[in-house]
């Protein structure tokens, strides 16, 4: 597991873009290295603003956008194309406006998919994750090169918010959230043995909202009160922040854990 790093940006505009110019190049070495790529996309403010820098950025070209498998991190358990859903977001800012392939897209469940309980969801979209590391011949399960997180004001990651259950999952790669402080309260989620199997994991915070929780995550050990402290990925990790969100970032980072 890899000891966070921080990297601040004067404000939330060009930590967007810097951190749009990071996907790129992160694809595009993936690519080149294994010959495709795999993201897991967050909501939130900040994410959906880097989404919609990666859509302005010229060098997106280069990035094959066929070879590039898009998951979720979360969702919010809501009707396909509702506004509040992270897949619609994505779509808009982002996914409609590139070649993909769609069978590598793969959105979690929404609540009007056929029958399907948030539990039913999860649990079939960890077997679509875990068939697809198959296929890659991967190391891990899910075979992430990439999962973008944004930190919420509580320090939840995804939608693992503190003290729930969802927290405390040590084999399953994705549950489902009931009674998510957040709205909606019905949810799904990458846990965090999912979230810690990716090669890199990138947390993102802007504002004065955030500096509490981002504090938080790099000073804690992992408690359940800092579901951000747990997030870490295998090769890097990184804190992606505006300068109000870094306003309580300690002077000195703990070292890396297991
Ligand atoms: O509900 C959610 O919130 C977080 C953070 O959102 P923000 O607006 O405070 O940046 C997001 O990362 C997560 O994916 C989403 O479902």
């Amino acid at each position: 597991m890899s000891a966070p790093a921080v990297v601040v940006h004067r404000d939330a505009d060009l930590l967007a873009k810097a951190t749009a110019a990071r996907v790129i190049t992160t694809l595009v070495d993936a690519q080149a290295a294994r010959g495709h790529a795999a993201i897991a996309l967050t909501g939130g403010t900040i994410g959906i603003a880097v989404l919609d820098q990666v859509r302005r950025e010229p060098a997106r070209d280069a990035v094959d956008w066929r070879r590039l498998d898009v998951w979720w991190g979360d969702e919010r358990f809501l009707p396909s194309g509702d506004r509040e859903r992270n897949e619609t977001q994505a779509r808009e800012a982002l996914l409609d406006h590139l070649e993909l392939d769609p069978a590598r897209v793969h959105p979690m469940p929404a609540a009007d998919s056929a029958a399907d309980t948030p539990e039913q969801g999860a649990h079939r979209y960890a077997e679509e994750l875990r068939a697809a590391a198959e296929r890659a011949g991967a190391p891990t399960t899910p075979a992430l090169d990439l999962v973008l997180l944004g930190v919420g004001p509580d320090a939840h990651v995804a939608s693992l918010f503190p003290q729930a259950p969802a927290l405390a999952e040590t084999e399953r790669t994705v549950v489902a959230v009931h009674g998510s402080p957040k709205p909606p309260p019905t949810r799904v989620t990458l846990t965090v043995p999912a979230i810690k199997a990716a090669r890199e994991v990138w947390l993102l915070a802007s504002g004065t909202a955030k500096a509490e929780a981002v504090g938080l995550a790099l000073r804690d050990s992992g408690s359940a009160g800092a579901p951000a402290a747990r997030a870490r990925g295998r090769s890097r990790t990184l804190f992606l922040l505006d300068e109000a969100a870094a306003g309580q970032v300690p002077s000195e980072l703990p070292p890396a854990r297991d």
